[in-house]
């Protein structure tokens, strides 16, 4: 029997007051949040830096409930999956261009116990992650170059979502980037079923509002 992908919005707290991140998560998980993206950047396969694996492991005894869907921004993501696993993360996404073997990558993430996403990045087809859906959890296809929050969503993207739902009409696949209430549509009708979304519901006076506006736009393409 076949099943609807189910809608997960998750904030991404990259601009977030990362001085007092427990309380942000918690906002964000009491406006409705499905997940929380954490974005790990190394400033090697992206030109910034975030956090790692010690941060995470002090967050998670804070919201103990909460998903952690962790995009790894880094040239090595072999090194981090253990550290990642014990810290208490729930997926560990990585980016089919910063390995060789994504097989081996993500049997690695399974026998870890977490969840195995993988990423593209926008100047990277959709045929690239085709061969390693079956061993993938989610796909993420990004809507803007990875690295910063803030940045404008690239519509031309849409052709990839649409390709993977109409291949894959039970999988996950996260958008990342640029994403809010002026372009939730776009992902919405492509078959996006998990909305990451950083400054859009961060920044909003009232992000209860938001997410609920953009579940509402994502259940409604899910259903057509
Ligand atoms: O992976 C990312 C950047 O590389 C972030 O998750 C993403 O940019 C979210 O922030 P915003 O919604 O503000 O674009
Ligand atoms: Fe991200």
């Amino acid at each position: 029997m076949s099943q609807r992908p189910v809608c997960k919005i998750g904030p991404s707290i990259l601009n977030a007051d990362l001085s007092n991140l427990h309380h942000a998560c918690e906002k964000m998980l009491d406006s409705g949040a499905d997940y929380l993206h954490l974005d790990v950047m190394d400033g090697h396969f992206v030109p910034n830096l975030t956090f790692g694996h010690p941060l995470v492991k002090c967050l998670r005894p804070k919201v103990p409930d909460a998903f952690f869907d962790m995009h790894m921004m880094v040239a090595n993501p072999t090194e981090w999956v253990e550290p990642m696993a014990d810290a208490g993360a729930d997926q560990y996404t990585f980016h089919i261009e910063a390995t060789s073997d994504p097989t081996t990558l993500s049997r690695k993430i399974k026998e870890a116990g977490m969840k195995v996403g993988i990423g593209i990045k926008p100047g990277t087809g959709v045929e690239a992650v085709l061969p390693y859906v079956d061993a993938a959890d989610m796909i993420l296809v990004m809507t803007v170059e990875p690295g910063f929050g803030g940045q404008k969503f690239m519509a031309d993207m849409m052709e990839k979502v649409r390709v993977l739902r109409q291949t894959f009409p039970e999988m996950d696949i996260e958008v990342d980037g640029g994403v809010g209430l002026t372009t939730i549509d776009q992902c919405a009708q492509a078959g996006a079923n998990m909305i990451v979304s950083g400054s859009a519901v961060v920044g909003a006076s009232d992000p209860k509002a938001v997410i609920a506006q953009m579940r509402a736009a994502v259940v409604k393409g899910l259903d057509k």
